[in-house]
């Protein structure tokens, strides 16, 4: 099971949730969002993070724009939390061969499920997150997990919205992903990760297995 933790800004967070058990970090490159940081700031955290995936999240930005942050910081992935296309995925792949391409699909309806299938062929993984109005991500609000009993993609997919310690257990009672992702539900406030939430999913988590 994968298990990024995204929203990250204090390098000695970053370090306590790694050695923690996250397998990857997610940093958020959407400047309109609390948890925003610049790619310097990534570089700067990532020098000393013990090894993991550091996912840099970007929203509707351009294929130059998420090539220059790849340069400036040593990100393993990129999270695409727009509205971008498959077709927009595969040139981004041609250009960034050894990055990791994660399609966050923001989910209202079940029918949202089905854009899944345009992506499997041009991305590595895919991220499910909850639809809000005005947020693109980073809501706190949980998918209808029932209705995603079925979702069974081609690649690996990862768990998201509005997950915390408390309801984990429950969410991966019901769902099977190859992965889960966290913002707010271990937070104090946007971007300030609570350690004490971090160790108590961690407990959750090693009850599962
Ligand atoms: O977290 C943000 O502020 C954010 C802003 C704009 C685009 C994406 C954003 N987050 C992406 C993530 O991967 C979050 O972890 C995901 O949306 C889940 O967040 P939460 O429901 O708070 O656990």
């Amino acid at each position: 099971m994968r298990i990024k933790i995204c929203g990250i800004t204090q390098a000695s967070q970053g370090r306590a949730i790694v050695q923690a058990g996250a397998t990857a970090l997610g940093f958020i490159s959407v400047k309109a969002s609390p948890r925003y940081i610049s790619p310097k700031e990534i570089a700067r955290i990532s020098q000393d993070l013990p090894p993991c995936d550091r996912i840099g999240v970007v929203a509707n930005a351009s294929r130059e724009e998420i090539v220059e942050l790849a340069r400036q910081a040593p990100l393993t992935g990129i999270q695409l939390h727009g509205n971008e296309s498959p077709e927009f995925c595969q040139t981004l792949r041609q250009q960034l061969p050894g990055l990791e391409l994660i399609k966050a699909l923001r989910i209202r309806q079940t029918s949202d499920l089905e854009q899944s299938d345009r992506y499997q062929a041009v991305v590595d993984s895919l991220l499910l997150d909850a639809y809000h109005p005005q947020q693109l991500g980073g809501t706190g609000q949980t998918l209808d997990w029932q209705a995603l009993r079925s979702f069974e993609p081609a690649i690996p997919w990862f768990l998201a919205g509005g997950l915390t310690p408390d309801n984990i257990t429950q969410a991966l009672t019901q769902l099977h992903p190859q992965g889960i992702d966290l913002s707010s539900g271990v937070e104090r406030s946007p971007g300030d990760k609570d350690l004490d939430k971090v160790h108590a999913l961690f407990q959750h988590l090693s009850r599962l297995t």
